[in-house]
């Protein structure tokens, strides 16, 4: 395989903001909405997009399309407010993303997050530009572990499925990327290695963006 484009989840991978959305989500579900769920119920659940996540816990219809815009817009707007002042990019990500882009690989976003939540980072990192095509919660039918998110990334950007990297956090995610045909690089800020283990597709488990052994994926 020659490693043409890199996709990137966003939260958990890019930023180590995982924790934050946590306690927000089950403020909101809890506190704000009622439903009886512990941390650990809400970690599980916390994956995909804002509409798929509320339809999981309090099923189909409960909510209107007016009301889920305007809880995951409360929620988002709450987890900002927390998140901001710890917002930076996982250690080594800049100059990895540098060095990516210096190299010809082409690179994009593929994540559940809302464009509001996107381009809360993207802009106040200042990296935008290093990005081709950002693929978000709007830009998709059905969320990961679908594979559809990284399948229109590798479309949008003119690249073979094998030819993309995908970095990810999350289980569900390692498992849209083996769907879509694609390896990946697993940040572990969020999961143990242990809950990525019946995936083929993992190239390598790190902590940040510092370990040596990235340098080969571009190289
Ligand atoms: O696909 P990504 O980038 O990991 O984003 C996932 C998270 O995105 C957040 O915006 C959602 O509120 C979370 O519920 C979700 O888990």
């Amino acid at each position: 395989m020659s490693t043409k484009a890199f996709i990137f989840d966003l939260n958990g991978t890019m930023i180590d903001d995982m924790h934050f959305h946590l306690k927000i989500w089950h403020e909101v579900l809890t506190s704000d909405l009622g439903a009886k769920l512990t941390i650990e119920e809400t970690r599980s659940n916390m994956y995909g997009k804002n509409d798929e996540l509320l339809a999981r816990v309090f099923g189909e219809g409960h909510f209107t399309a007016e009301e889920v815009t305007a809880i995951s817009q409360r929620k988002e707007e709450k987890y900002q407010e927390i998140y901001k002042p710890h917002l930076d990019l996982l250690p080594g990500l800049f100059d990895f993303l540098e060095d990516a882009h210096q190299a010809g690989i082409r690179l994009a976003i593929g994540s559940a997050a809302i464009p509001y939540n996107i381009d809360f980072v993207l802009d106040n990192l200042n990296i935008r530009h290093y990005f081709k095509v950002i693929v978000s919660a709007h830009d998709v039918l059905q969320s990961k572990p679908h594979p559809e998110v990284f399948l229109k990334a590798a479309e949008l950007l003119g690249v073979a499925p094998d030819s993309c990297i995908v970095f990810e956090d999350a289980p569900k995610g390692v498992e849209a990327a083996e769907t879509a045909g694609m390896q990946s690089v697993v940040l572990t800020t969020m999961h143990t290695t242990e809950e990525f283990k019946r995936y083929s597709n993992i190239m390598l488990y790190t902590k940040d963006y510092k370990n040596p052994l990235l340098k080969e994926l571009i190289s």
